[in-house]
C-alpha cells in the first residue's frame, strides 16, 4: 500500500465521519460561505509568487514544527510577500486541522490554499465554509472526470483550483478549466525529490498554462532555477516551517537582492 493509498482510506473514513456530524447544508451557514474569495492566479504575478506553507508534519520527514502558531507564521508569510499561504488540513499525516484556516482567515488578505486530499464534493463545501480561495486536487487520487466535476464545483463556489501531477501519465487529467497547475517534484514511492521533474513535465503542458513547482525547493538557488525555467509559482514548505517565521522574511530579501 503506497503512503497515498493510506491518506486515501483514511480520508475517506474522516469525510463519512464528516458528513453525518456537520451535514452539507449546514456548512452553507457558515460566515465565511458567501465571501468573495481571493484570486491566488492574481496575487502569483503580482508578488513574490511564493505559495508559502503551513505544515506541522509529513509522512516524508516527520515532525517539522509541531508548535508553531499558525497565526504568527501566516502574519509573517503576508507581510514580506507571499503570494499565498498553503494551509495544510490534514490531521492524521500532516497535523494540520480546519481550525488553522479559520484562525488567521480574517487576518491576513492573500488568497489561503486548503491543502488536503479532495475526494468528495462535501470537502469543496467544507472548504468553502472555513474560508479557503484554493483548493488542490492531486491527479494521482481522482479519475479523469472526477478533475472535471471538482474543477466546476469548486469554481462555482468561487474556489481556484490547483490540479496537481507526479507523472507524466498525470497529464491526462489536464483540463483547459483549471486555474493552475502544480507539478510535484517528490516521488511518493521513495520521497526523492527533483526539481528538474518538474522542468520536464512542465514542458508538456499547453503554453501559457499557470504551473506551480512543488516540493524540494530548499534554497535561493533551487528558486532562481525553477523561475528561469519559466515557473509562475513555488509551493514550498519544509524549508520556511524548520524555521517559522524569520526564514521566510530572509529568503524574500535574498530573492529579491
Ligand atoms: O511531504 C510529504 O511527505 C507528502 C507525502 C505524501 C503526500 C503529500 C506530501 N506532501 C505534500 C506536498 O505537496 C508538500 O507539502 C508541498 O509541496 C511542500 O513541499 P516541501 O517544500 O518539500 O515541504
Amino acid at each position: 500500500m503506497t503512503i497515498l493509498d493510506q491518506i486515501i482510506t483514511r480520508k475517506k473514513q474522516e469525510v463519512s465521519y464528516s458528513k453525518s456530524a456537520v451535514p452539507l447544508e449546514q456548512l452553507k451557514d457558515s460566515g465565511f460561505f458567501g465571501r468573495e474569495t481571493y484570486s491566488l492566479k492574481q496575487t502569483l504575478k503580482s508578488k513574490s509568487g511564493i505559495i508559502a506553507e503551513f505544515k506541522r508534519k509529513s509522512p516524508s520527514k516527520g515532525v517539522i514544527s509541531e508548535n508553531a502558531d499558525v497565526l504568527d507564521v501566516a502574519k509573517s508569510y503576508k507581510t514580506y510577500g507571499a503570494s499565498g499561504i498553503s494551509i495544510l488540513t490534514d490531521s492524521e499525516f500532516f497535523g494540520g486541522t480546519f481550525d488553522d484556516i479559520l484562525k488567521v482567515r480574517n487576518e491576513i488578505t492573500i488568497p489561503i490554499l486548503r491543502k488536503d486530499f479532495m475526494i468528495d464534493e462535501y470537502q469543496f463545501y467544507e472548504a468553502k465554509s472555513i474560508g479557503a480561495d484554493v483548493v488542490l486536487l492531486i491527479a494521482a487520487c481522482l479519475s479523469v472526470s472526477q478533475v472535471q466535476e471538482f474543477t466546476d464545483l469548486a469554481q462555482g463556489l468561487g474556489l481556484e483550483v490547483l490540479l496537481e501531477i507526479h507523472t507524466e501519465d498525470e497529464l491526462a487529467h489536464y483540463n483547459e478549466n483549471v486555474d493552475l497547475v502544480g507539478i510535484n517534484n517528490r516521488n511518493l514511492k521513495d520521497f526523492k525529490v527533483d526539481l528538474q521533474h518538474s522542468v520536464n513535465l512542465k514542458n508538456l503542458l499547453p503554453q501559457n498554462t499557470l504551473s506551480v513547482a512543488e516540493s524540494g525547493i530548499y534554497s535561493v538557488e533551487d528558486f532562481r532555477f525553477l523561475k528561469k525555467k519559466g515557473f509562475d509559482g513555488f509551493l514550498m514548505g519544509e524549508y520556511f516551517m524548520k524555521n517559522p517565521g524569520e526564514a521566510f522574511d530572509k529568503f524574500i530579501n535574498e530573492i529579491s537582492s
